[in-house]
């Protein structure tokens, strides 16, 4: 329902514009090729709330942060790339890739490498993935893909799952390319919890924002995080990369560890014990748990300071779990005694998530009666203004289609008392939602000329709209 005063229609934004002009390939999926230069204008995503008429109950529609957070990710999965990047059209596979980080300026190292990040489509399912671009990389054993092959089948809520994993000089070097499942609109633990952000205003007054991860949230991503570890290493696999610049924030409070299968490939010569790459797993999930409860990425050059810091803040439950995680290998530290050591809170994550499933099927049932709306809309589309009904006596002043022409009037044209139009959604949907149930409530339709009037029940109008949508239907050639 939001469609209908969505900008989309409006036609005035950047965005959706650039929607005119792409090709869809056979799969479906969106080739955009680079855009001319536009302004953009943001999404405006409130837009079909603000004409609200008083009596208008938003309960009609999904809740508003989530419907923003949905739409957000639709339009960032249809982002254009900007003009001049000079990147391949086309990569074994893949065509329109846009960079999720920016190119240039200063850069981080993966281990030993660049890597970069592009959200690309692929051209046989039409579905956008993320492909982690590593540059200057030479394959020196083709069995060095080896681990993707099993890390291609690990399907775990709370990791990036990864597709596949090619070479490829596209990009006028080698470079290694794995691509993963994409999560539109995802930062990472680093973005959202550790870079510094500008001070903002509150209360009339330049604050700087809080950085402290609630305890709350620190256990809902100390479970999941743990939960992904003890997945992977049910396969036989080990993490390798658990960092806050690795782990993303996929939606609220859900993180999903990603780059998984990289550093596999590309340490594949330097091979080395599972089991000291699965206790290393454990101490670097230690150093992240540090690091976001001190907000500190580098909290760890300092250990004593850090203890001494998670412990002001935390609770002492959370620093048993952090200085486990970082304590001494050893043959029986394994990520279930950490479930062992947290017990309760796995049901608190329980209820939590089973609170977040029904709380999203709320929202859905809101949706439901979009589909009916729409449908019956629809019906009206059909039957109203047929050029071909025009002659039928059925349809003239005195046949018996007349009160679907009036009831017409009654939803959708009726005028104040100074003749202004009434522009009420909330008279539209009551009115659409009576007929559809077909109600014995009797309304008053009057003639157009104000001449005539006809009292008529919601039973009798559906009863009217179905015979005549069924001639329809009969008639036409669409079955
Ligand atoms: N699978 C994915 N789906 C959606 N976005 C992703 C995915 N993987 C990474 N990203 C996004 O790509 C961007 C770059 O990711 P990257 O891992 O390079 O982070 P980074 O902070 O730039 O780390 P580094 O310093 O190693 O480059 C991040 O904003 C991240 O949210």
């Amino acid at each position: 329902m939001q469609e209908l005063n969505a900008s989309y229609y409006q036609g005035h934004d950047g965005q959706y514009l650039s929607e005119y002009n792409h090709h869809m390939d056979p799969a479906g999926g969106y080739y955009l090729p680079p855009q001319p230069t536009f302004t953009r204008q943001p999404l405006n995503y409130h837009l079909y709330t603000k004409p609200h008429p008083d009596t208008f109950s938003h309960n009609y529609f999904i809740n508003d942060d989530l419907r923003e957070e949905l739409q957000k990710r639709s339009e960032i999965t249809r982002t254009a790339p900007a003009p001049g990047l000079n990147l391949p059209e086309e990569l074994s596979g893949y065509h329109t890739l846009v960079p999720l980080e920016p190119i240039g300026g200063e850069r981080r190292k993966f281990g030993n490498w660049y890597s970069t990040v592009y959200r690309a489509t692929n051209e046989n399912t039409g579905v956008a993935l993320a492909l982690r671009r590593i540059e200057n990389y030479r394959l020196t054993h083709q069995a060095a893909f080896g681990a993707i092959e099993t890390w291609s089948r690990i399907r775990h809520p709370n990791v990036v799952s990864v597709n596949e994993a090619f070479t490829s000089r596209a990009f006028n070097d080698n470079s290694l390319v794995v691509a993963y499942e994409y999560h539109p609109n995802a930062e990472t633990l680093y973005e959202a919890h550790l870079k510094p952000k500008a001070p903002t205003f509150q209360n009339g007054r330049l604050q700087a924002q809080s950085t402290v991860v609630p305890e709350r949230t620190m256990w809902t991503y100390i479970v999941q995080i743990a939960n992904a570890i003890k997945a992977v290493h049910d396969m036989g696999l080990a993490v390798r990369m658990i960092d806050a610049t690795k782990v993303l924030l996929t939606g609220k409070n859900r993180v999903r560890i990603s780059s998984c299968g990289v550093v596999d490939v590309l340490m594949y010569d330097t091979r080395q014990d599972l089991a000291i790459l699965q206790q290393e797993d454990l101490a670097m999930f230690g150093r992240l748990v540090f690091a976001l409860c001190c907000n500190n990425l580098a909290a760890m050059n300092n250990v004593p300071k850090a203890i001494e810091t998670l412990g002001r803040q935390y609770s002492g439950d959370m620093k048993n779990v952090a200085l486990f995680l970082i304590s001494k290998p050893g043959p029986h530290k394994t990520v279930g005694q950490l479930f062992d050591m947290i017990g309760s809170r796995l049901l608190t994550e329980m209820d939590e998530s089973q609170n977040a499933v029904d709380r999203l099927e709320s929202e859905l049932m809101s949706e439901l009666e979009n589909a009916r709306l729409v449908r019956l809309l629809c019906k009206f589309g059909f039957i109203n203004e047929r050029p071909e009904f025009a002659r039928e006596p059925r349809w003239s002043e005195t046949g018996d289609r007349y009160i679907i022409k009036l009831f017409r009037d009654f939803v959708f044209h009726q005028v104040d008392e100074l003749g202004n139009p009434v522009v009420n959604l909330s008279h539209v949907l009551t009115c659409l939602s009576k007929l559809d149930a077909g109600i014995e409530e009797r309304i008053m339709l009057v003639s157009r000329d104000e001449q005539s009037c006809l009292v008529v029940s919601y039973k009798e109008v559906k009863s009217c709209i179905d015979s005549a949508f069924s001639d329809l239907a009969r008639a036409s050639t669409q079955r």
